[in-house]
């Protein structure tokens, strides 16, 4: 029997519409057959604003109710899964109160500001056996579960021994923008740094040998926005002792990426690069090294289109089977892993003396 997931859309911003345009692609399309998406209710702070988006990017869809509130749509008994589109700021509340409303949550990346409001909601989730996860989309590409497949099951480039990771897109330095505004949880971090952390995950933190264990250095800079004092740059060195790694995660809101590599795994056998993007990639290349002098490294390049507008359907296919099936956690990307992600990023705010406002770091009495 096929499944259908019913999903409120929590705020009406650019990937929110990303997030909505992607759910009414028909799943077939893709090749999957057991779940199917109905978006039923949009909400926004303004009324108005949640009619005009569904309006403007529903397709003609029927019956999505539009609210003037979060609050509404958390009420509402038909929505069973919330996606939070928010600024990072408010990530911790909306999520928490979409929980406390008995609904599952897909909350957008950066999961929260810090370690302990990432820690709160999971542990909320789970005492109250609801379904939580970042949506970190990257990591459900068809194209990153075969990356892992060949670099761990495979093992085609050998022991692996360096990565670099880097994401970086320029942004206008502005104030008012959820890029360079602390209260909104601006900087390079929380925005692009999730990315470039994600396959440094997939590569050591997920390495079969290394079994989720934490890295036994971080060192990292960052060079602050001299307009708003948010990381505008910052470099993460990690050292990783089982399998013996050294890993690189940059990222910027002040430059972008370089289009020929954004990651690059090197192993004693070869290495593998991602070109453009760090999120949402289509292709990577494997170079196996050449064993004998006066022959060439074999190359070859894999492709991974994206069948439809942006690739988001992927996380959201995972998410409903996960509902369907009862899980709280994704076996992808659970809930503990970006737990640990907030936990590298405050230490890497702490090295670097980089706080937010108070108001947006608080975590609630439990
Ligand atoms: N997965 C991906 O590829 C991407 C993920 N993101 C993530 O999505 C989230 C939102 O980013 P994005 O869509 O670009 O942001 P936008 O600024 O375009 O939209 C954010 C929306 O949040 C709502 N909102 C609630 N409180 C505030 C506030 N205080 N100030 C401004 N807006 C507020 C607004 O909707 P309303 O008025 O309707 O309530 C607003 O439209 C971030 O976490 C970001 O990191 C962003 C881009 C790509
Ligand atoms: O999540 C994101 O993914 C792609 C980037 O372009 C964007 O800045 C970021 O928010």
């Amino acid at each position: 029997m096929v499944y259908t997931a019913r999903w409120g859309i929590v705020a009406t911003g650019w990937i929110s519409e990303r997030f909505f345009i992607d759910l009414l692609v028909d799943p077939s399309t893709r090749g999957v057959t057991d779940v199917v998406h109905t978006p039923v209710a949009v909400a926004s702070r303004s009324v108005a604003k949640a009619e005009k988006f569904i309006a403007d990017f529903g397709n003609g869809v029927q019956g999505v109710k539009a609210y003037g509130s979060y609050a509404e749509l958390f009420a509402d008994p038909n929505v069973d899964i919330v996606y939070v589109g928010t600024p990072h700021s408010s990530h911790y509340e909306v999520s928490l109160q979409a929980l406390k409303a008995g609904k599952h949550v897909l909350c957008e990346k950066a999961f929260t500001i810090n370690a302990a409001q990432a820690r709160h909601l999971a542990d909320y989730a789970k005492s109250h056996k609801l379904f939580l996860m970042e949506a970190v989309w990257t990591r459900f590409f068809p194209l990153s579960l075969e990356f892992q497949k060949l670099l761990h099951e495979e093992k085609i480039i050998g022991n692996i021994r360096r990565v670099t990771s880097d994401l970086a897109h320029k942004f206008l330095p502005d104030v008012e923008s959820r890029l360079y505004n602390p209260s909104l949880g601006g900087g390079a971090l929380l925005d692009v740094g999730v990315y470039a952390m994600t396959w440094i995950q997939m590569i050591c933190y997920n390495h079969p040998e290394n079994l989720q264990s934490r890295p036994s250095v971080i060192n990292s800079t960052i060079l602050k926005s001299p307009l708003t004092g948010v990381d505008e740059s910052t470099v993460i060195t990690m050292v990783w002792d089982k399998p013996h790694i050294i890993s690189i995660a940059t990222c910027s809101i002040a430059v972008n990426s370089p289009e020929d590599c954004l990651v690059r795994v090197q192993g004693d056998l070869g290495e593998i690069i991602v070109p453009i993007s760090t999120a949402n990639p289509t292709e990577f290349i494997v170079k196996i090294y050449a064993t004998e002098d006066g022959k060439e490294d074999e190359v070859k390049a894999l492709k991974f289109p994206i069948p439809g507008p942006t690739g988001l359907f992927w996380e959201a296919d995972a998410v409903a089977r996960d509902v369907r099936d009862g899980k709280i956690v994704d076996d992808i990307y659970p809930a503990e892993e970006s737990v640990f992600v907030m936990e590298v990023f405050d230490e890497v705010r702490r090295q670097n003396d980089f706080v937010y406002p108070a108001e947006i770091e608080f975590v609630e009495d439990e």
